[in-house]
């Protein structure tokens, strides 16, 4: 039964929503979903994050947090009892942070701008793929580096930076489909390849990452408004 005490507002297809809702479920903590509508904010988001009136926002005992990570944060801080997603080492929390920081930064806009069919022109794409490529390549480092071998970036489970990253797999496997582009590829990233696997197939994130057809469709839809801005 989902609790009245922790509401999320967003989006199913919103990547950064189902960041919260990873880590929610992570924490095995209950939540109601309050779904924005298309084309229009409610007045309980614009009074909510009155800032960037954006979406996610987490509701806990009637206060508002914003902005995905810091929610995730706060999910880790306020729900003790549940794993640990950030990892405990100082220096392997500061790692977590930069590539998350890296990830929302430079990766996803990109990632975003492919999606939405806002790159346009053959040598504006090729940029956009070689960025797209590089940070990719970026970040299977990084998964050697962070993961240290082991399944996941924050080790033997899921943890900060697996979320802050494994949030937006949807929307690159949507860009994959409807581009010549491969990402994550078993031969070029082998370790973000098989870390993709374990991640989409884990109990609190298979039901929320949206599936590729669903994203690709509303990808479609998207497309001239994201021109049109
Ligand atoms: N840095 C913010 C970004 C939030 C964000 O960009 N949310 C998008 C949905 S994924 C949104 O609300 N877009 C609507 C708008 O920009 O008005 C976070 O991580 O929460």
């Amino acid at each position: 039964m989902a609790s009245t005490d922790v509401k999320v507002i967003g989006k199913a297809p919103s990547p950064l929503v189902n960041r919260v809702q990873i880590a929610l479920n992570l924490k095995s903590v209950d939540y109601e979903f309050l779904e924005e509508q298309m084309g229009s904010k409610s007045e309980l988001l614009l009074k909510s994050n009155p800032v960037h009136k954006k979406i996610p926002v987490m509701i806990h005992g009637g206060k508002p947090i914003c902005e995905s990570l810091i929610i995730v944060q706060y999910i880790d801080e306020a729900w003790t009892d549940g794993p640990s997603i950030l990892p405990l080492d100082p220096y392997a929390r500061a790692m977590a942070r930069f590539w998350a920081a890296y990830v929302d930064d430079k990766f996803y806009p990109t990632l975003r701008a492919f999606a939405f069919g806002s790159v346009e022109g053959e040598e504006a794409k090729a940029v956009a793929r070689e960025q797209l490529m590089e940070g990719i390549m970026l970040l299977e480092d990084a998964f050697a580096k962070c993961g240290k071998g082991k399944d996941f970036f924050g080790g033997d489970t899921i943890g900060y930076l697996d979320v802050a990253i494994g949030c937006f797999l949807g929307w690159m496997r949507a860009v994959e489909q409807m581009s010549s582009i491969k990402l994550i590829d078993e031969t070029k990233t082998p370790g973000l390849f098989g870390w993709a696997e374990r991640f989409g197939s884990n109990d609190a994130v298979k039901d929320v990452i949206p599936k590729t057809e669903t994203l690709v469709e509303l990808a479609k839809t998207m497309a001239p408004r994201a021109k049109a801005q």
